[in-house]
């Protein structure tokens, strides 16, 4: 609870910074609106009661609060919903832009590839409306309950037992609230359905996939599945519609019912003169706002405990440790990273990916990973990247455990390309200038890395790139130019030098001779750079590549099986050796 308030004071502060006038403007109107429902049904029952008894000063003054009731009803109700989306949609902008915030300066990975934090994070972003919404929730819940009250105090003014309206609109509000919930559900259910009908056609149409899809002639079968999808989501639907429409003719039927004897209580009233006409026109008029109260109040609480179950997400987030408080990496590595019985397993995962991993990577040295598929070479390199943390053991840069080090300070040291290169469909210029968004707008600096890369420059800078969006759509190995490119903008506008290059299979989309230039370049870069110490991790299954590197390692199943020079490796006549000349017999 002790969050909620925190968080509902946090709210309306960033509410109030956005836009004071109009909070205060909105929050006078909530207030206004609720004495509104009392003072047209009393005006109502002094105009009735005035006009019998003849009382002409009476009937005027129960005109003009009448009409100014219903002038201030018309006009609130509007100006209110007006204001309250403008204000919400201000908030929630801020809101979600604090959260993206808050998701980016995670150093790690982690949060972003698996599933429980994944819908976390859904759920926080899905839940942004109901958050920016929380002053007014609250504010409108207050103020309902306390409308609420009124009308109820004036009904039990009339006779307590008319109170007993106010009981029967909950069954009313309650039918409406589960036809939504039925409706809600369905659709929920349907959802994974639908997203699958809609995958199985986009398979259908998407460039990529279709040529699969015509090969295997797969087209109709497809269409088959994806229609029985929407067809089982389109029943579920409906049957929940029905089923809410059930529920709320019969809680109508029962407000019916108790209004109609509401109305013949206050008859017999009337009859004893114990009651006026005036009363009876009292109760219609209350009895109709009645229903809508009672849904306000409970919306209201509705979306203030929505808004409670996204707080728990919220301060989830907010303490999410995203600690920079380390210190700087070195400027210039003299010994190098070393990994000592490093261990990792990837979150909800049944194994260790990683297991007692022991690597020296020399400083000024270019060491090469090679294995199997699913050997653990890229996780080695998110590892060394600070894209994850060790399960178990140190990874030490210099002496300093990686962990005490800043993550950011350590990021801004790093280049290179994971193998998972992004295909950023911007401008040429924007795609590359990314890699170092100081030098963006910078021809020279982004020409230069183009060209370093022996990336294609297409027609000039600006071209847009990517067919969807009217642009050049580079090949595969264009791409990882491009990637190869981005990575060498830190380096080409003068920052500081890295002190750890990754290259994950950078090369694997470019032919052989074009790999070899590739990787002789970042050699030559990392040699040049030994100054900084620069260690260059290289990952590739093309052994002649590979040999190039100062040390190489070899992964088995999250293991180092075997480690050395080309030479040293070659020599002992392990699985090395026998893959390479495996390569070499399938080249000649
Ligand atoms: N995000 C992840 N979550 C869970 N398991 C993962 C994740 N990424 C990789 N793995 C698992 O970790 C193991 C090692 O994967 P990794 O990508 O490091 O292998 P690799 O040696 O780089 O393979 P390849 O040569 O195919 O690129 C694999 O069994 C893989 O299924």
């Amino acid at each position: 609870m002790r969050d909620w308030w925190r968080l509902l004071g946090h709210i309306t502060r960033i509410t109030l910074r956005e836009g004071r006038r109009s909070a205060v403007i909105l929050a006078v109107l909530v207030v206004c609106e609720a004495g509104v429902i009392a003072a047209m049904g009393l005006s109502q029952r002094e105009l009735v009661d005035d006009s019998a008894a003849g009382a002409t000063g009476g009937v005027i003054a129960a005109v003009v609060i009448g009409a100014l009731a219903y002038a201030v009803s018309a006009v609130t109700g509007r100006v209110r919903g007006n204001l309250l989306i403008y204000i919400v949609g201000r908030v929630r902008g801020r809101v979600s832009e604090e959260i993206q915030r808050r998701v980016s300066s995670i150093p790690t990975i982690t949060h972003l590839e698996h599933a429980p934090y994944i819908d976390r994070w859904n759920r926080i972003f899905g839940s942004s409306q109901a958050l920016s919404a929380m002053p007014w929730s609250a504010l409108n819940s207050v103020v309902a309950v306390l409308g609420l009250a009124v009308t109820v105090g004036l009904l039990a003014s009339i006779t307590p037992v008319l109170c007993l309206l106010a009981a029967l609109g909950v069954p009313l509000v309650l039918a409406n609230r589960r036809a939504d919930r039925l409706l809600r559900d369905s659709r929920d259910a349907g959802t994974e359905l639908l997203r699958h009908e809609e995958r199985l056609h986009e398979l259908c149409v998407s460039p990529e996939s279709a040529k699969e899809v015509m090969l295997s002639a797969g087209g109709p079968a497809l269409n088959r599945r994806a229609a029985a999808m929407w067809e089982t989501a389109a029943v579920r639907e409906t049957t929940a519609r029905l089923r809410g429409a059930l529920w709320q003719s019969t809680a109508w039927m029962a407000y019916a019912a108790g209004f109609a004897l509401a109305m013949v209580v206050v008859a017999r009233l009337i009859r004893d003169d114990r009651s006026t006409v005036g009363s009876a026109v009292l109760v219609v008029s209350l009895a109709t706002q009645l229903q809508s109260q009672l849904r306000v109040v409970l919306d209201s609480l509705t979306t203030a405990a929505e808004a409670g179950q996204a707080v728990a997400h919220y301060w989830w987030l907010r303490r999410y440790p995203v600690d920079d408080s380390g210190i700087s990496p070195p400027s210039a590595l003299t010994d190098g990273i070393t990994l000592r019985g490093v261990g990792f397993r990837y979150p909800g995962a049944a194994a260790d990916t990683l297991h007692s991993v022991d690597l020296h990577l020399a400083a000024g040295s270019t060491v090469a990973l090679v294995g199997a598929n699913g050997a653990g070479k890229s996780t080695l390199i998110k590892l060394l990247t600070g894209l994850h943390v060790p399960s178990a053991g140190s990874l030490l840069v210099d002496g300093v455990p990686l962990s005490t080090l800043s993550p950011f300070r350590w990021n801004a040291r790093l280049a290179g390309v994971h193998q998972d290169f992004a295909r950023l469909r911007l401008r040429l210029r924007e795609t590359v200038g990314v890699g170092n968004i100081r030098f963006i707008r910078s021809p020279t600096v982004v020409g230069s890395a183009i060209s370093q890369a022996g990336a294609p420059p297409f027609a000039g800078l600006e071209t847009q790139l990517g067919a969807p969006f009217g642009g050049v759509e580079p090949s595969l190995g264009q791409w990882q130019r491009l990637a190869l490119a981005r990575s060498l903008m830190r380096e080409v506008a003068g920052d500081r030098p890295p002190l750890c290059v990754v290259l994950d299979e950078p090369t694997a989309a470019l032919d052989p001779l074009a790999e070899h230039e590739l990787f002789q370049l970042f050699v030559d870069r990392a040699r040049a750079a030994r100054l900084a110490g620069a260690v260059t991790v290289l990952v590739s299954h093309r052994f002649t590549t590979v040999r190039m590197a100062d040390h190489i390692a070899v992964l088995d199943d999250g293991r180092i099986t075997e480690q050395g020079s080309h030479p040293e490796l070659m020599a002992a006549g392990g699985q090395y050796a026998e893959l390479y000349r495996l390569q070499e017999r399938a080249y000649r």
